[in-house]
């Protein structure tokens, strides 16, 4: 589903990720740990598109789908992140203007394709009945619902997600990650997230831990950063 082949990213000169090389698996949920600053959301935007990694000739660093990003114009590499992924970002927020079902449509409306799935994903995050509230008259924890939603509503087949429970009390997240598993098996997506919480990496399939050496994977045995 998803193939890092070599993936390397350096800020002026200063290198963050060098030659990253994982395959990702459709229907595999995987949390992404590792200390601060080691490059966790600069992995997840480069896989977004969002961020652009160091070229390399003859290399293929993302492999989407079996689509090679880097030979993508901007305008191809939108339309398959439009399709063909999903995003719960802190910085994707639930836009505060559309009503909930508006904000969960939006990823059909941008496909053409029908919009009927919008109110059945508002249903299975349980917020059926609250279909016309706007944003501001939601919780935290309703909003993450509702980005998981919007997330999933098209039937992306790779789900990014950073910190999707970070801001949120331990039974809500708990009943957030429940529900990004239920709906990432029903849909059989690749979801890849990066958490600090132990936790929450124990609600997923793989574990792997991101440090200067590479993506490894890991038990929670071996040392993790702790909450
Ligand atoms: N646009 C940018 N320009 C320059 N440096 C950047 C940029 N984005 C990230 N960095 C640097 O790259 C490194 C990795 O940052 P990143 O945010 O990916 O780490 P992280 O593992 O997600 O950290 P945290 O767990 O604290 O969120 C940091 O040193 C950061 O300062």
């Amino acid at each position: 589903m998803l193939e890092l082949n070599k993936l390397s990213k350096s800020y002026a000169e200063r290198p963050v990720l060098h030659e990253l090389s994982w395959t990702f698996k459709a229907g595999e949920f995987v949390s992404i740990m590792g200390d601060s600053g080691v490059g966790k959301s600069t992995l997840l935007n480069l896989i977004a598109g969002l961020d652009v990694p160091d070229s390399k000739p003859g290399l293929s660093p993302i492999i989407v789908d079996g689509i090679a990003m880097s030979g993508l114009d901007d305008d191809a590499a939108t339309r398959l992140r439009r399709a063909r992924m999903g995003f719960i970002f802190q910085a994707f927020h639930v836009l505060p203007h559309l009503t909930l079902l508006q904000n969960v449509a939006l990823p059909l409306l941008l496909n053409g394709m029908p919009t009927d799935r919008a109110k059945e994903m508002l249903d299975a995050v349980g917020l059926g009945g609250r279909e016309h509230d706007f944003p501001h008259q939601i919780s935290g924890g309703q909003m993450q619902r509702v980005a998981i939603a919007r997330a999933l509503v098209h039937r992306p087949a790779l789900v990014l997600a950073d910190e999707p429970t970070g801001n949120l009390d331990p039974d809500t997240a708990d009943a957030i990650l429940s529900l990004l598993q239920r709906e990432i098996k029903a849909t059989g997506a690749c979801a890849i997230m990066v958490t600090h919480s132990q936790h929450a990496a124990k609600m997923t399939d793989k574990i792997l831990l991101l440090s200067k050496d590479g993506l490894q994977e890991t038990t929670m045995s071996t040392r993790l950063s702790n909450n």
